[in-house]
């Protein structure tokens, strides 16, 4: 409970600097000792009428060196507890990140991203404090009453021993506080990550909430519940302050008892002023080390509850194949999808056996009403999302047998949310293709008409904000697909990519494509059925089923769904260019 061996396992390091903390402040003990020696021994000449000049000014620079020693050696321990925390964060945030980026992407999904934030943030600068301060003074607090008992032991056995054994009241009190905080300590961690994710909610929905003017009703239900977390944090502080308090009253008292000992030890003359003095400087040395502890350890218990988040995290079992093989793609991909089911929940099935294939080097494109099934159908194509039922074969293998990395080489998606990170425009580029020259780079962009563009706006060192906040939804779209193409895979699947972008991107995006299906497979998802009628092949979706299949002709021959969308789509076209000639 009080070492968390595997923590400390984790940052093996920290093990070395903590040892020397423990030393540092050992050998500061040894120079409060010799002091303590010395200035009792200065007191009893004086009091005796024995102490010279000659002797006094010997003992002073004794004293000097020994506080000075006392001095050096707790700057060197504050060096060393440094040191002992200082791999920690970085460490931990490691495990972490490489935790997530082992995980294949459905699991990634599952994680909670404003808790990942607030463990990996907060809970590990916490974890510090457990490192650099709680367990060297631990150790500290085990030796240092067991060194003074060694050497006070000679002076007057049972003040020694009575001061001994008053010392392990201070750590009973800790655990028995322990006991209440642990609860306590894991609903504020509740609390405090419940509150966080509502803040990074709200955050990002700032916008929306504000275009509806929900803020302050937001903003109120936000006030909710950081008037919890105060309470539950004051409940933290006051438990902490109490046992601050109930710690003072046991060291301070502890070292009253063992200086009234020593009093009453010399009364009955069993101790010499020489002694009484000793007792009296360093019987509070017996508990200041427990008490210091005290006050580090709820820090680091707070610290110990994220770290039981972090482990949690760091737990859970990686749902990767370990016999996974490369992918192999020799020519181009094709998928076969066998009686395919999954439901986001057991009420509804989003896919509901599906039977269907995309053949090499043509171009597919799935079409169908609003919540008919396939953005789901692009995400467990892409692995987000594993099926509950049936299969997915690219070139007759499953994802889950594919290396992640050998998959993701091959198959590449442009969504209507494709992520702009910040830092240079060659950056966002390089991501697909580490190797790709400046020259490789622009040809892609001359691709999507963004060369001269991006000639005209400082060139490849061009500064993009996060999510691209200083483009136009068609130039994201446009280097998202120039980014895709850098990244020359075999299968592009295209998912609402000239969605709510102009007319100029939208064409430049899909003659790309039409260009496109002669070398590569595609995969395209649109609502615009107009954008289907080049496909080689259409599959028309309705509650997760296949309903029709075939080429734009066959299907409008058919005169069933498709077809009716279709005509819907081109009379409400027209009744648009219609209304605006006429304007
Ligand atoms: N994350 C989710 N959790 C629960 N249900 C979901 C989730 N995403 C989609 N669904 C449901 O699954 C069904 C299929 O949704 P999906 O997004 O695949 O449809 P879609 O055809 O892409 O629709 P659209 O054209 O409007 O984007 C819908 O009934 C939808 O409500």
């Amino acid at each position: 409970m009080m070492i968390d061996k595997r923590l400390i396992g984790t940052v093996t390091d920290s093990k070395k600097w903590i040892a020397v903390t423990v030393l540092w402040n050992w050998v500061a003990l040894v120079g409060g000792i010799v002091s303590a020696v010395v200035f009792a021994w200065v007191l009893q000449q004086a009091f005796d009428g024995s102490l010279s000049l000659g002797g006094g000014i010997f003992y002073a620079i004794i004293l000097i060196v020994a506080l000075g020693v006392r001095a050096f050696a707790g700057s060197m321990s504050v060096k060393a507890s440094y040191k002992a925390s200082t791999d920690v964060k970085h460490r931990l945030r490691t495990l972490i990140f490489e935790k997530l980026a082992s995980m294949p992407l459905n699991q990634v999904n599952q994680q909670s991203t404003s808790s990942i934030i607030q463990v990996a943030s907060e809970g590990v600068e916490q974890l510090e404090i457990y490192f650099g301060r709680y367990l060297p003074q631990l150790f500290y607090s085990l030796l240092a009453p067991l060194t003074l008992f060694a050497f006070l032991v000679f002076f007057n056995a049972p003040t020694a021993l009575i001061l001994l054994v008053c010392v392990p009241l201070i750590p009973m009190s800790i655990i028995a506080v322990n006991k209440i905080a642990k609860k306590l300590l894991s609903k504020y961690w509740a609390i405090y990550v419940g509150l966080g994710s509502s803040f990074l909610d709200n955050l990002q929905g700032l916008i929306t909430l504000k275009i509806y003017q929900d803020d302050e009703h937001k903003s109120q239900k936000m006030d909710e519940e950081a008037e919890h977390f105060r309470k539950i944090t004051m409940k933290v502080l006051t438990m902490q302050l109490n046992s601050v308090s109930l710690m003072d009253l046991l060291a301070y008292g502890g070292a009253a008892v063992g200086i009234l000992t020593a009093l009453l030890q010399y009364q009955d003359g069993n101790l010499g002023i020489f002694g009484v003095i000793l007792f009296i400087l360093l019987s509070s040395e017996f508990f200041i080390p427990l008490r210091l502890l005290g006050s580090f350890f709820h820090v680091a218990m707070n610290g110990k509850a994220a770290s039981d988040k972090i482990f949690t995290l760091l737990d859970t079992p990686v749902e990767e194949n370990q016999q996974a093989v490369k992918f192999a793609v020799e020519n181009a991909i094709s998928v076969e999808i066998n009686n395919l089911h999954f439901a986001y929940s057991p009420e509804k099935q989003a896919i509901n056996g599906l039977n269907l294939t995309i053949q090499p080097k043509q171009l597919t494109v799935f079409v169908g009403k609003s919540g008919c099934g396939k953005s789901t159908l692009v995400s467990l194509l892409m692995g987000f999302y594993k099926a509950q039922q049936g299969k997915i074969l690219f070139n007759g293998q499953e994802i889950q047998d594919v290396e992640r990395h050998s998959f993701y080489q091959h198959v590449s998606l442009v969504s209507h949310s494709s992520y702009i990170f910040k830092g240079s425009l060659r950056e966002n580029m390089l991501m697909a293709n580490l190797e790709a020259s400046d020259e490789q780079i622009y040809q892609t962009l001359a691709q999507v008409n963004l060369a001269n563009f991006v000639r005209e706006n400082g060139g490849l060192d061009m500064p993009l904000l996060s999510r691209g906040s200083n483009l136009s939804g068609g130039q994201i779209q446009r280097l998202a697909l120039a980014r895709a193409l850098l990244h020359n895979a075999d299968l592009y699947i295209f998912d609402e990519a000239t969605s709510n972008i102009d007319v100029e991107s939208e064409e430049i995006i899909l003659n790309f494509i039409q260009k496109l299906k002669n070398e590569k497979t595609i995969v395209m998802i649109s609502h615009r059925l107009a954008n289907a009628v080049w496909a080689d092949n259409i599959y028309v979706l309705q509650q997760g089923e296949l309903a029709e299949q075939g080429n734009h002709r066959q299907l409008m021959d058919k005169q069933g769904i498709y077809a009716e969308m279709f005509n819907q789509q081109q009379n409400l076209e027209s009744i648009r260019n219609g209304g605006n000639n006429n304007a």
